[in-house]
């Protein structure tokens, strides 16, 4: 599991560290970290030509010392002051390897192999000053391997909002913890590839952190695994309120999913239970309304609901419940407060915008201020969908899980659909509603890669590079493959 921490708690714990090790001994063993992944980036240290971005604090010193070893290793090391201070020894350290200041900051980034950005790092507010603006947009036109020091200049280290402009890096050496915005769109797509280096911070940062992001292993525990006795109660039966006679196919969507979501069986009820047997024959149909349907361990409702009522007799029942899509529209937040089993909703950012009475916009601005807010005012966990799809429990100090399997090809219509099936699937199998919407959204987006992989290279493993269009169908029948590659696999995710 990869964790990632806010800018209070890490300089925290860098200070408890600190206040052990002599003067400096931080800030060198990042700059060390930094240096050696600018050499592996570079290949050839020696003759390369490197400009430091430098900023008026600590982040400015690590650019500096880090391009002090790279001067001292054959590098030509040239630094440019952004900032109204400039970090003395790091400064010193520069010129006595043979670096030097830049005469021209311009034609120095023109020349360059690499730039490393050490503007702003975890003491940055707001964004890029109008100053540094155009040196970093040089920076960017130049061709150079663009490498952030702990954070692209620009972004907020704790909501992985982006205002005004930011350094785009090609990858980000982040030190000692990761901060929410290397995880979080916007911010994370300025980030690149982001490597930790550790400072040895491990054991002082804070029990919980602010955000955490499931790996193959992780996920691996948090699958149902049917037992010898297991039948279909016992392990689970998923009931699916969707579709209507306008939208028929997100019913079938929505089955498609939880069949392969661990559930023992599904229960279909609403006014297109002929279309889903038509696909799915192994499913229990039922016209409505839900409370008449039989035993159900959990409910999803609301793919292509119309406006089929339904809503509130399922959240009068006492098993947890899936609020999808048009069932998000048609809400009460009292009625959902009030209910004593849980309740998950998953909302993409225009359907949150409606929840919190705010705009699209701002919900994808800030996606994390804004689904705990979300979770915190209906009482209930919250998968807000999206590039980087996030789960927030209802408890304030419980870490939003982030999603690290997401995938551009998975804003196609209907796979909203496959994803509340599945997740719905995975808590009628018992896990808890955090588990299972970062469990299920995990596995759909390691099926929607899969599936893209597949549309370009035929059947087969899936490969890294190169992808075609698919459709919310593909993605459920790659479900089977990405919960085995989940089981099989190490920690990669
Ligand atoms: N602590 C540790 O043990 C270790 C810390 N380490 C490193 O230190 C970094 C944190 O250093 P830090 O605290 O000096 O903050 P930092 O990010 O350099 O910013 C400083 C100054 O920038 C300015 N400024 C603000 N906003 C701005 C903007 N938008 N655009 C331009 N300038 C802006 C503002 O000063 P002002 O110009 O307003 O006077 C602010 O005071 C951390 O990220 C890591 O790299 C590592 O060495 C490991 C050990
Ligand atoms: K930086």
């Amino acid at each position: 599991m990869r964790t990632a921490y806010r800018v209070q708690d890490v300089r925290a714990a860098e200070a408890a560290l600190m206040a052990r090790l002599p003067e400096g001994a931080l800030m060198r063993r990042a700059a060390a970290g930094l240096a050696a992944a600018c050499a592996g980036l570079l290949g050839r240290v020696y003759g390369a030509r490197v400009v430091l971005l430098v900023g008026s604090g600590d982040n400015g010193g690590d650019a500096l010392y880090a391009g002090a070893r790279l001067a001292r290793r054959g590098a030509g090391v040239s630094a440019v002051a952004l900032g109204g201070r400039v970090h003395e020894a790091g400064l010193a350290a520069l010129l006595a390897a043979g670096g030097r200041v830049a005469a021209d900051p311009h034609a120095a980034l023109a020349r360059a192999d690499l730039v490393l950005d050490g503007i702003t790092g975890i003491g940055g507010r707001g964004g890029l000053r109008p100053e540094a603006v155009p040196v970093v947009r040089a920076a960017r036109e130049s061709g150079a391997v663009v490498v952030a020091v702990d954070l692209p200049s620009g972004v907020d280290a704790d909501t992985g909002a982006v205002e005004g402009e930011a350094v785009r890096a090609d990858a980000t050496v982040t030190f000692g913890a990761y901060k929410p915005g290397l995880l979080v769109d916007p911010a994370r797509a300025y980030a690149g590839a982001v490597r930790l280096v550790d400072i040895g911070l491990g054991g002082l940062l804070p029990a919980a952190a602010e955000l955490e992001a499931l790996q193959h292993a992780d996920v691996a525990r948090l699958l149902p695994v049917p037992g010898a006795e297991s039948d279909k109660y016992r392990r689970g039966v998923v009931g699916v309120v969707a579709g209507s006679a306008r939208y028929p196919g997100a019913a079938v969507l929505a089955v498609a999913g939880a069949l392969r979501g661990g559930a023992g069986a599904v229960r279909y009820v609403g006014p297109a239970g002929g279309a889903v047997l038509a696909r799915y024959p192994e499913t229990l149909v039922h016209p409505g309304p839900p409370g008449g349907a039989g035993r159900v361990q959990a409910w999803v409702i609301g793919p292509g609901l119309g406006d089929t009522p339904g809503v509130d007799d399922v959240l009068a029942s006492d098993a947890p419940v899936l609020v999808d899509a048009d069932g998000l529209r048609l809400l009460d937040p009292a009625a959902v407060r009030a209910r004593p089993a849980p309740t998950l909703l998953t909302p993409h950012a225009g359907e949150a915008a409606a929840l919190l009475g705010t705009a699209r916009d701002e919900v994808e601005a800030r996606r994390l201020e804004a689904v705990r807010e979300l979770a915190g005012r209906y009482g209930a966990t919250v998968l807000l969908k999206g590039s980087t799809t996030l789960v927030a429990d209802p408890s304030p100090g419980v870490p939003v899980r982030v999603n690290p399997t997401g995938t551009p090809w998975l804003a196609t219509a209907g796979s909203g659909d496959v994803l509340s099936g599945l997740t719905g699937s995975l808590l009628a199998a018992g896990l808890a509603p955090r588990d299972a919407a970062s469990a299920g959204a995990y596995l759909h987006g390691l099926a929607a890669r899969r599936a893209a992989a597949r549309g370009a290279h035929g059947a087969g493993p899936a490969p890294a590079a190169g992808a075609a269009p698919l459709t919310a169908h593909e993605v459920a029948e790659a479900l089977p493959g990405a919960w085995r590659d989940v089981q099989g696999g190490g920690g990669r995710g």
